[in-house]
């Protein structure tokens, strides 16, 4: 199979946005026929095909919250499910949950996030009275594709289960709000030291971390694949901030073209948010030091080396400035000394 861990980390960071869309289709159907899903819950392939279809469908071009990112995260979510041992580990129907859920938790993104959809008074924003509008369409417009026959994957399993997915995917999808970041890290390092696989509290919690790993996972790939991502999301962050100036709107500091370079918003984001998160989940599994906190300390090590370098040389670029500004000055040193220069010039050309 394309991504079994025998296969080598690579193959879960591979490049997909070079990838067909018709390829990453199959690429998640290999994923779902890959983790038993097929034959344990019965999922017909020509439903399996026709959900990640509609699926599909209902991502937007967009430059950064498009299919490409919801393959990515499915397949990191995937990754971390075979690293971590986790079928041995967890049942399947929960397993089917959070692979769903990667596919599903973007869906219908407008490439604007919660505080614009909150601040613009946007149709999500009112329909979802402000509260995680983004993520509460996201899920909603799954399960309006699980609703429909011919694209509901879940059609063969029972009434007890489905309501446990349901239940799943829900919780899982509206974890991914970030505003719910360090309240769901909180309760992680609380029950790490005591964390039993059993406990249904503790496993949910773990599937939320999980899937906002997955969903932030960018800079755990190799640069040459991060770095476009992270262009594609500055891209995205400053298309809103132009937005929000255009509208009158506060606007958003980390999306805001004329504050943030490239090398400034990983250097915080990395620090603050990824390795700490990170790190945790690397504490219940060790495994996982190697294949996602390394490579986030590299990228970190990378951008501060970059930010530096802005730096320096914006200073330099100041400095240039104020040399030449001063050589311009009238009644400065350097502009006397130029006038001298040419007073003598003239005066040896009359006398000759
Ligand atoms: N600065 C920065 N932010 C990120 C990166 N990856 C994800 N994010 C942010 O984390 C958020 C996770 O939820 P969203 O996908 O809505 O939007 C994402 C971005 O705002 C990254 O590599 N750099």
């Amino acid at each position: 199979m394309v991504f079994k861990e025998q296969d080598g980390w690579t193959n879960y960071t591979c490049i997909p946005r070079q990838w067909e869309d018709a390829e990453i289709m199959v690429l998640l159907q290999v994923m779902y026929t890959d983790l038993d899903f097929i034959a344990t819950f019965n999922i017909e392939p020509e439903v399996l095909q026709h959900f990640l279809f509609e699926v599909y469908r209902r991502y937007n071009n967009i430059p950064f919250h498009n299919f490409k990112h919801c393959f990515c995260v499915t397949q990191m979510m995937y990754g971390l499910i075979w690293m971590t041992d986790l079928k041995s580990k967890i049942d399947s129907i929960d397993l089917l949950t959070m692979l769903t859920s990667a596919v599903c938790h973007d869906l219908d993104h407008t490439g604007y996030n919660n505080a614009y959809q909150i601040n613009a008074r946007t149709e999500l924003a009112l329909r979802y009275n402000d509260i995680s509008p983004l993520e509460n369409h996201h899920s909603a417009v799954a399960f309006e594709i699980l609703e429909k026959r011919e694209s509901n994957i879940f059609r063969n399993l029972t009434i007890e289960q489905y309501k446990r997915i349901r239940e799943g995917i829900i919780k899982c999808i509206l974890a991914t709000d970030m505003t719910k970041h360090n309240e769901i890290l909180s309760k992680f390092k609380m029950i790490l030291p005591v964390f039993d696989f059993k406990n249904k509290d503790h496993k949910d919690v773990l599937m939320m971390i999980l899937i906002k790993v997955s969903d932030i996972s960018n800079e755990a790939r190799p640069m040459e694949v991060a770095e476009p991502w992270l262009d594609c999301l500055l891209q995205e962050f400053y298309n809103q901030g132009d937005m929000e100036k255009l509208e009158g709107l506060p606007v958003t500091p980390f999306m805001d073209r004329d504050k943030v370079t490239k090398p400034s918003s990983q250097t915080g984001f990395i620090r603050f948010v990824l390795l700490p998160l990170f790190i945790e989940l690397a504490n219940l599994f060790p495994c996982l030091e190697q294949h996602i906190v390394d490579p986030v300390r590299k990228a970190l090590d990378y951008y501060t080396e970059m930010e530096k370098a802005l730096e320096r040389d914006k200073q330099n670029r100041a400095q240039e400035k104020a040399t030449k500004s001063k050589e311009s000055a009238p009644g400065s040193q350097a502009a006397s000394d130029a006038q001298t220069a040419s007073v003598q010039e003239c005066s040896k050309t009359a006398a000759q």
